[in-house]
């Protein structure tokens, strides 16, 4: 077992480069799921604060330090955070799995990639100096035009508990490498890292206010940074309801918002594929990482009737193997999840698939072996129809619900058969039957013969209620940007379109 006696640092808000006490002076507790015991607090931010950080973040963009710097010169403060973080690494991942329930492995390698989307979007705020402004060619005598690039200016990040540290940094890399001042707002449920990447970045000199992180909660931290005059844009991530509400305060300002939401994503199988295992286990992945809280998890898995009894079969032995225990222990693969209220609701999404008909064919209870601690059994519910809850309805916990379809006509209708649009997933062997899939879901990301892996490189986000705009690759930095386009009157000639008063 890992090291769990590893201290939580207890900080401040980090506003204007240096650690702060809240205004009124309030603190949440930090519960680690796995023990249900306190371990720390973090400071609770309000309006008061939100003021103060936002004031920060604006001196920060009318700085040279931080408001004149070329891309390069801010690569240089990404990738300097990025070998912070590696050099953190252990400590950091402890903390991440001892807040949020993650397993130790799932969490290192979620260090690994907070590392690397500092070090790619290093790479591509170098690359912006070049595309910085871009002359456009009118074939005109008279106008010499170009489109800058520039950095939208104050950004709100407001981020979810399920990849704590890494759906911050999915926005915060890519802010950064715009040359926006950002201020990061993580869930009240999991804020210890992204309190640590304060530090890293006092550490490696970042400008003051270029980052400013103000933990809280959602109303009361997040709700004044979606409603300032002074914030010029939200970037979210979270449920529909709290993407609804930012949705309306950025409005009365008409203030831009790209919303990250959750899903109900399908994974059809097809009965062509060559290897059971191999599709058992993608299927299991697809709903089981960190412990089905993942916003694309494909939690609605639809199987072709005639290999439906075998392909279930094999999930079942793949499922029954799983290891569930504290999430610091080796070889952990299911930890508990988030909150005592994340386990009722996941309990209560279960016990209402029953009480609607359906069949819990595995799991659906907490591990007889672990009696403490947010713990839910992997489970498989099946006898499923489209009108139950557990089919339409984002559990975001370790629950696969499972139909069958004969036709492809029948998959892609059922695959659709959702208000959500996130993530889609196919497996089958014919390359033609996966193009017409990838055609007919109505998603942002599509997987074929696998689910969830995820690249910096690719954009992230969906349609329909999971919201719109995209996080990472080129798409991540576009969207802190303003494009802003500059016409210039080249002529000597005058313009000619008034009566000249010299010729009365
Ligand atoms: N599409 C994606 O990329 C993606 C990724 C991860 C999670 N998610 C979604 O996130 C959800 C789970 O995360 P969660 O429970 O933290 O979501 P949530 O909506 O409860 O909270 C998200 C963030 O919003 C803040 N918040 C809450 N109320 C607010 C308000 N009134 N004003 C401003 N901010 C407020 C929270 O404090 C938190 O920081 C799931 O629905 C999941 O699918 C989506
Ligand atoms: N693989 C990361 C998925 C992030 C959304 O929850
Ligand atoms: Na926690």
């Amino acid at each position: 077992m890992a090291n769990r006696n590893v201290p939580i640092p207890r900080r401040q808000l980090y506003i204007g480069g240096e650690w702060r006490e809240p205004v009124k002076k309030k603190r949440i507790p930090i519960i680690n799921p796995a023990t249900e015991e306190i371990i720390g607090d973090i400071p609770a931010a309000t309006a008061e604060d939100v003021d103060i950080a936002v004031e920060a973040a604006r001196k920060a963009i009318a700085r040279d330090d931080w408001g004149s710097t070329t891309g390069a010169q801010r690569a240089k403060y990404l990738r300097a955070i990025a070998a912070k973080v590696l050099e953190k690494k252990s400590v950091l991942a402890t903390l991440e799995s001892l807040d949020s329930g993650k397993t130790l492995f799932e969490s290192a390698a979620d260090m690994d990639d907070v590392a690397g989307c500092f070090e790619y979007y290093a790479d591509l705020a170098e690359a912006l100096d070049s595309r910085r402004k871009i002359p456009v060619n009118l074939n005109s005598d008279s106008f010499k035009t170009y489109v800058l690039r520039e950095p939208l200016g104050v950004v709100g990040l407001i981020t979810p508990w399920n990849y704590p540290l890494l759906m911050a940094i999915w926005k915060v890399a890519p802010a950064l490498a715009a040359g926006c001042a950002a201020i990061l707002k993580p869930s009240e449920l999991a804020s210890i890292t992204c309190l640590e990447l304060g530090e890293i970045c006092r550490e490696i000199g970042l400008p003051s206010g270029a980052l400013n992180i103000l933990t809280g909660l959602g109303p009361e931290a997040g709700g004044p940074l979606a409603s300032h005059p002074h914030v010029d844009k939200i970037s979210f991530t979270g449920s529909g309801p709290t993407g609804s509400k930012i949705m309306t305060a950025a409005a009365q300002l008409v203030k831009p918002v790209s919303l990250e939401l959750g899903g109900k994503s399908p994974i059809v199988v097809f009965d062509d594929i060559d290897n059971l295992d191999i599709a058992a286990e993608w299927t299991l992945f697809g709903i089981f990482v960190n412990t089905g809280q993942v916003c694309s998890a494909t939690s609605r898995l639809i199987v072709q009737e005639s290999i439906a009894s075998a392909f279930l079969d094999r999930l079942l032995k793949w499922t029954k193997n799983i290891k569930i225990s504290d999430p610091l222990e080796e070889d952990c693969k299911l930890g508990p999840v988030v909150s005592a209220g994340q386990y009722e609701k996941v309990l209560k999404f279960i016990s209402n698939a029953k009480s609607e008909g359906a069949t819990i064919l595995y799991g659906g209870e907490r591990p007889q072996h672990l009696k403490k601690g947010y713990y839910v059994q992997p489970t498989i519910i099946t006898d499923v129809n489209t009108s139950m809850e557990i089919w339409k309805e984002e559990v975001f916990g370790p629950v696969l619900c499972v139909k069958t379809f004969k036709t492809e006509e029948e998959a892609i209708e059922l695959a659709n058969d959702t208000k959500y649009g996130l993530a889609a997933a196919v497996m089958s062997k014919d390359v033609k039957r996966c193009e017409r899939f990838t055609k007919a879901f109505q998603s942002g990301i599509i997987w074929i013969n696998c689910s969830q892996p995820t690249f910096n490189q690719l954009p992230w986000g969906g349609k329909k209620r999971s919201g719109f705009g995209r996080d990472l690759g080129e798409w991540g930095l576009e969207s802190f940007l303003n494009i802003k386009q500059v016409t210039e009157y080249t002529s000597a000639e005058p313009w000619a379109f008034y009566k000249s008063p010299s010729k009365n």
